[in-house]
């Protein structure tokens, strides 16, 4: 079933002395527990999309249905993990964590029980009373996503979460937020500069070309490498012709 539907979006964004259109007509459909990535050039208008689907930038034309219903940034439908943690640092792992649910008056002993379990479950068993500055940034990492999943949403954008991490730790990562995701069957948006990471945690790519941003081509993964592990799509013996085909794509839009 068609879960969140993004449709006939077009977004120019109007500064004092300029218009720079960033999105031109882009519509996609994404089921329920689906992974799917946005690749592209520099500028786009990846973000762009995935503030619209936040509802944090209303849309010049077009809408963002998630269930059915218009997307609103006032509701807890929808979580977004960065690029940095952004956790507050004087505050614990455990504060921070349930801070979300907190916010939205929403925060009852069996959720505060259930962020406590999602920690260890994610590989931060005891974390839950000390500092972010006691963490590394994996650790880190893995507490915002805690933070963002406590929060129960329904959607999950995900805007190059690992591209601060050192590389094994990124590939760690990778595996533990598909393994999270699928377990409790989340639809994710994933905002990627890296063609590796899209095709080791996507069930489809959608690659986007710049000036306007559109959307150029999808890549639809086959099934025998959606159901492995980021690590071991990376094995996969279509994980290089995939690879080269993307890359040929870029270098194409980059002319
Ligand atoms: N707040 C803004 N005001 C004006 N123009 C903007 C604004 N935000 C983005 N843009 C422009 O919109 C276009 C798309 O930007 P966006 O950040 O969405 O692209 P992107 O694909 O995410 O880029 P990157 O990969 O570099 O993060 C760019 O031309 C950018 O300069």
């Amino acid at each position: 079933m068609c879960f969140l539907k993004i449709e006939g979006i077009h977004h120019t964004y109007f500064t004092k002395d300029m218009a720079v259109t960033a999105l031109s007509d882009i519509g996609l459909s994404v089921e329920e527990g689906e992974f799917i990535s946005l690749l592209g050039p520099s500028g786009c208008g990846k973000t762009t999309l995935l503030s619209i689907i936040a509802g944090l930038v209303v849309p010049t034309e077009g809408r963002v249905l998630i269930g059915g219903t218009p997307a609103s940034a006032a509701t807890r439908e929808i979580g977004y993990m960065l690029q940095q943690d952004y956790l507050f640092p004087w505050k614990t792992i455990e504060e921070n964590v349930l801070i979300g649910l907190k916010l939205a008056n929403a925060l009852t002993p069996k959720r505060r029980e259930a962020a406590i379990r999602l920690l260890g479950e994610i590989g931060l068993p005891g974390v839950e009373k000390k500092l972010p500055k006691q963490l590394s940034g994996g650790m880190r990492q893995r507490a915002a996503l805690a933070r963002t999943l406590a929060a129960e949403p329904k959607v999950l954008l995900l805007d190059e979460p690992f591209s601060a991490l050192d590389y094994q730790t990124k590939l760690k990562l990778e595996d533990l937020v598909s393994s999270t995701l699928k377990g409790l069957g989340k639809t994710a948006v994933l905002v990627t500069h890296d063609i590796g990471e899209a095709i080791a945690m996507s069930d489809r790519i959608y690659l986007f070309s710049p000036s306007p941003g559109r959307i150029h081509k999808i890549f639809d993964l086959p099934e025998s490498i959606r159901r492995l592990t980021p690590f071991d799509s990376r094995n996969h013996e279509s994980y290089s012709k995939l690879f080269k085909e993307i890359w040929k794509e870029l270098e194409s839009l980059e002319k």
